[in-house]
């Protein structure tokens, strides 16, 4: 049989891809307000990899990761995780696979302050109805330094620690990808160091995969390969970066102003 005719058959993911965009258009708004917020971007996301995603403000860094993230539909183009496209699920199969398959960590950590760090790690899990696999969270919860801290409620946690949780949260799941929006934006340059320090753990130790939108050359520089967006469009990437070589790139391309002071890089048309 030739290949032609197994291609209907052929997985519809690449091996070694945990999710990518294809085409993938964003649009806000309509006549004197319409904003290209995206405009055909096609990238993959791999397995194992830890991936940033930088550009000046308003250059469409976090409509990306949210249409990527099946929270925001795309305007056109599609969006697989794994091998599923976000667009042939209905409300209800998209709510599952975001809690099942993806991992979120916002910059504001987004804990539940009755709950306690435990509680708040396994609680997609009990949502879900499922148990958590202990040897698993052990290791989570050890990666992240909080085993001494599970009895403790939010309040009673650093800045730091409840981004560790979140983190712990984000990787109980074994999901397919962890997106991270700004994940240090609430952090002192310390405690935002060991978050990505355990976020890059969980990529060489767990093999999880992880994308995350940033606009400090710091943070990019634990990643494994940086995509520079700017005007709604992929314009560059590089691996294995640096806090510098980041930083000389920034400043080529925003034309000398930093991606968090930049000028605004969606288009209006
Ligand atoms: N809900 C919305 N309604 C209208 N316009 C929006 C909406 N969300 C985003 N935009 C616009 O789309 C463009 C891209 O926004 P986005 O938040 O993705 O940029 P960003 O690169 O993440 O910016 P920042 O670095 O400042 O967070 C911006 O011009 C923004 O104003």
């Amino acid at each position: 049989m030739t290949a032609d005719a197994l291609a209907p058959y052929a997985p519809r993911s690449m091996p070694g891809i945990a999710a990518a965009t294809t085409d993938l258009s964003k649009v806000y708004g309509r006549g004197d307000t319409r904003v290209v917020a995206l405009d055909r971007v096609s990238v993959s996301f791999r397995e194992g990899e830890f991936t940033a995603i930088m550009g000046p403000s308003g250059c469409g860094k976090s409509t990306l990761l949210h249409c990527a993230a099946g929270l925001d539909t795309p305007t056109s183009g599609s969006v697989r995780v794994g091998t599923t496209d976000l667009g042939t699920l209905d409300d209800r199969r998209l709510t599952q696979l975001r809690r099942d398959r993806i991992g979120f960590v916002f910059q504001a950590f987004n804990l539940l302050p009755t709950l306690t760090a435990l509680e708040n790690i396994t609680l997609p899990l009990s949502i879900a109805g499922r148990r958590p696999d202990r040897q698993w969270l052990d290791r989570v919860v050890s990666m992240v330094g909080l085993s001494q801290r599970l009895g403790h409620r939010p309040a009673q946690l650093s800045g730091g620690q409840q981004q560790r949780v979140a983190v712990a949260r984000a990787l109980v799941s074994r999901p397919a990808v962890v997106f991270g929006d700004e994940p240090t934006g609430n952090l002192d340059s310390r405690a935002g160091a060991e978050v990505l320090g355990f976020l890059r753990d969980s990529v060489r130790e767990l093999g999880q995969s992880v994308v995350m939108v940033t606009h400090d050359p710091v943070a990019a520089g634990f990643a494994d390969r940086v995509l520079f967006l700017a005007d709604g469009r992929l314009v560059d990437e590089m691996t294995r970066p640096t806090p510098d070589r980041v930083m000389d790139l920034m400043l080529r391309t925003s034309g000398g102003e930093s991606g968090a002071s930049g000028a605004s890089g969606a288009r209006t048309r």
